[in-house]
């Protein structure tokens, strides 16, 4: 087994307390999750991808409305950014939009932050749920358990009760997807693992994954824009020399933005949101570069350890966008940058993720120039430990472009 000093406590607690293996570095990451082994199992959404869902600009205009309105004056825009984004999930997943004060909403984003708090989505209660018996709360683990439920119950069955009550007439979302094509597998008499349990965790695991992930990183975005005014400067230019200030990007500019998007790589790789990515059981004794892994070993992918490897980037902890530009601007995508992680299982919403970066980042810094609460003083450079790990609590004042450029 590989240790590193990057791991977290209740990391070390999981290895202390089960078979694990750490992968450290991209020559072991990468065989280890391989593309193309049969005996994986197939995605338990394949639904999703039927969804014609197309992010409307409508989502973000509100987002930027709502950061006119503080005009200019200093705030954590963490929890604005953590609803506008979840909506866009919601909105796929039970098709429904959420008012951004609405206190059903921020229970469970609040929840997830809790959730996603270090020492409880890898506490030894996750591993071995029967733990929660033990009387009193044992390793939080009422709490924890009581938080998944309340998602599960308040949020996954109350959606699934309302869409599907009347069959003939659901809305179009993951949900009336989901259930038309489990009932069409039963009426074929068909094996399927599409149930009512499923679809229960599915929309819990969608709801969960797709909140906080995209959330953290724009925040991550703001943080590294305060650090870096100049960086910021140059993907405004390259906005108005490519867009303009007329209108606002759209998804036909995507791919015409080579340096936005060096930054918002450099951010996905310096941040790393998810630092040991997901835990993967492994289903069958298995040896790759000499490393034996028993089959029911539990196998950590350290995503940090490869995308600040010294041996691979230069200076990994500076934020350079450049590194992912060749000499004619090209944008390069090493193979050791993985922040969605890689392989059969690696994100399911990266697409999602990455047109909701565009939308929202390109928006951003097109309508404001992002300045730190107190001129000169950007934040300080800190992050908050999890399965998650979002940057430690920093205000930002939002100067609508026309009115600095007018000043
Ligand atoms: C910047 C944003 C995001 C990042 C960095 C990210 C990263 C990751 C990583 C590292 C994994 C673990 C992959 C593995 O097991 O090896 C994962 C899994 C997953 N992500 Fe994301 N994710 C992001 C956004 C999203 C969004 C928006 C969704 C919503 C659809 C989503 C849904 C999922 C799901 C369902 C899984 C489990 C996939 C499976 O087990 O087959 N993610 N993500």
């Amino acid at each position: 087994m590989l240790t590193s000093d990057l791991f977290s406590l209740p990391t070390l607690g999981y290895v202390a307390i089960t078979l694990a293996f750490i992968l450290m570095v991209k020559s072991l990451v990468k065989p280890t999750y391989p593309s193309n082994i049969p005996p994986f199992p197939a995605r338990p959404y394949p639904i999703l991808g039927h969804l014609p869902y197309v992010m409307k600009g409508q989502r973000i205009s509100e987002y930027l409305k709502a950061l006119a309105q503080l005009g200019g004056r200093p705030k954590d825009v963490s929890m604005l950014t953590r609803t506008s984004v979840s909506n866009n999930i919601c909105s796929i997943i039970v098709g429904k939009r959420f008012d951004y004060q609405d206190p059903f909403l921020i229970a469970f984003i609040e929840s997830f932050q809790k959730q996603a708090k270090a020492g409880e989505n890898f506490s030894p209660v996750v591993i071995w749920p029967w733990l929660r018996h033990i009387p009193g709360n044992f390793l939080n683990s009422k709490t924890l358990n009581r938080e998944i439920h309340a998602v599960i119950e308040q949020f996954c069955d109350k959606f699934i009760e309302q869409v599907t009550k009347n069959e003939d007439d659901m809305p179009e979302c993951f949900i009336s997807q989901y259930w038309k094509e489990m009932n069409k597998m039963k009426a074929q008499g068909k094996s399927t693992t599409l149930n009512v349990e499923n679809l229960r965790w599915s929309l819990y695991q969608l709801f969960f994954a797709g909140t906080d992930t995209t959330s953290t990183t724009i925040m991550w975005y703001m943080y590294f824009m305060l650090r870096h005014p100049h960086i910021q400067k140059k993907v405004y230019h390259e906005l108005s020399e490519v867009v303009g200030v007329e209108r606002a990007p759209d998804l036909q500019d995507k791919a015409k933005l080579n340096y936005f998007w060096a930054t918002v790589m450099e951010t996905q790789r310096l941040a790393s949101i998810l630092p040991q990515s997901v835990p993967h059981l492994c289903i069958a004794d298995v040896t790759i570069q000499g490393y034996t892994i028993p089959a029911e070993t539990v196998v950590l992918p350290n995503l940090d350890a490869v995308m600040l490897d010294e041996n691979t980037w230069e200076e990994p902890q500076k934020f350079r966008p450049e590194r992912f530009l060749d000499d004619t601007g090209a944008l390069i995508k090493p193979d050791s940058f993985m922040p969605f992680s890689v392989g059969r299982r690696m994100c399911l919403g990266e697409a999602l993720a990455n047109t909701e970066l565009f939308l929202y980042i390109s928006a951003l810094i097109q309508r404001f120039e992002l300045q730190p609460s107190v001129e000169g003083q950007p934040p300080e450079v800190s992050f908050v430990e999890g399965v998650i790990c979002p940057p430690g609590r920093f205000e930002v004042r939002f100067i609508e472009r026309a009115a600095s450029e007018t000043a």
